[in-house]
């Protein structure tokens, strides 16, 4: 690796906030080149994604990395960095601009260009939580497993089917993943898991299974209001198959962190959990990204990403 450059690169997903991105970076550039004087940046395309020019960006010695986008930006961002080793060594700060932008709720990252300004000049961060998920590509014959880091929210079974199918849609809304979540209700077919989680065991079929590092998912639901990016362990959350009419009569609690009190919801913090199907396909999606599919096994990695955060975050 070659020393470090001591600016601010930006890592920048045009397509993110439903492809209005781009025009706010072409706003916000001479904004950021006065007040940052020496930063550069990139932009992804069809041939260099987010992953490939963080990995560039960070064996060249580019060790300042801002992600504008959302989510998915984030998570592609973040795995360039893994790839390229050298993970704590870099400093990393969210720039919002996608759609729901949830891991920041966590962090209470500003949206606005001074406020957001003031943080990355106030220069404190937080040594933040990276989730190694195992997985495959594909549902069943013979197969290799998949790797994948992420650092807001994993989810599987309903979850991942929502996000799968919120991809496919051509109708792109703030909105389409809470809608989404209540049109598939009735199409959906619970797969029967196995959960393992340091030394307990589930077994039936489930609704969703999330591991949370971020405490918000799918534009503001709380499925894992336990999570904490400074914690040495992951939030899990698993809702057993139910009723269409339960979910509905519960479905206020997956805003408010209430979702432990929902009967038969098991909330708690694991360091490593396996989750196997025994019966129907179990898909996979980690920061609303869908991956694959089961079985899955997840823990944090031994090394953190220090990012940047208001110095007052609370929790
Ligand atoms: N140049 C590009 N063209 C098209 N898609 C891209 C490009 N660069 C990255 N992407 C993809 O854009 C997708 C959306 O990005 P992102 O999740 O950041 O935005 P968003 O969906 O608006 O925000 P959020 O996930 O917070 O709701 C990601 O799947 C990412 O891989």
């Amino acid at each position: 690796m070659k020393p470090p450059i001591p600016h601010w690169h930006f890592l920048v997903n045009p397509a993110a906030g439903r492809g209005r991105a781009a025009r706010k970076w072409a706003r916000l550039l001479p904004r950021l080149q006065a007040a940052l004087p020496g930063m550069t940046w990139a932009e992804s395309d069809a041939e260099n994604s987010l992953t490939v020019l963080a990995e560039a960006a960070v064996r060249a010695g580019r060790l300042r990395l801002v992600g504008v986008g959302g989510d998915g930006t984030h998570h592609d961002i973040l795995n360039g960095i893994v790839a390229a080793g050298n993970v704590e060594r870099v400093l990393y700060a969210p720039f919002p601009l996608g759609s729901g932008n949830d891991w920041v709720r966590t962090l209470g990252t500003p949206r606005q260009l001074s406020a957001w300004l003031a943080t990355l000049h106030a220069g404190h961060w937080i040594d933040h939580a990276i989730g190694n998920l195992v997985y495959y590509r594909t549902p069943s014959g013979p197969r290799m497993p998949a790797i994948r880091s992420f650092l807001n929210v994993a989810g599987m079974a309903y979850d991942a089917e929502v996000v799968r199918r919120a991809e496919k849609a051509r109708f792109k809304h703030r909105l389409l993943y809470p809608l989404l979540t209540l049109a598939y209700l009735r199409d959906f077919t619970a797969p029967t898991v196995r959960i393992d989680y340091d030394g307990q065991a589930f077994q039936g079929p489930v609704h969703t299974v999330n591991f949370g590092i971020g405490r918000y998912n799918g534009g503001g639901m709380r499925l894992v209001p336990q999570a904490d990016p400074e914690r040495p362990d992951l939030a899990l959350t698993f809702a057993p198959e139910f009723s269409i009419a339960k979910i509905l009569l519960h479905a206020w609690r997956f805003y408010t962190a209430s979702i432990g009190r929902v009967p038969g919801v098991v909330t708690a913090h694991a360091s490593q959990v396996g989750v196997a199907p025994t019966q129907g396909t179990l898909e996979l999606e980690a920061d609303g990204e869908w991956l694959g599919y089961g079985p899955v096994t997840v823990r944090l990695d031994h090394r953190r990403l220090r990012v940047v955060v208001p110095a007052g975050r609370r929790g």
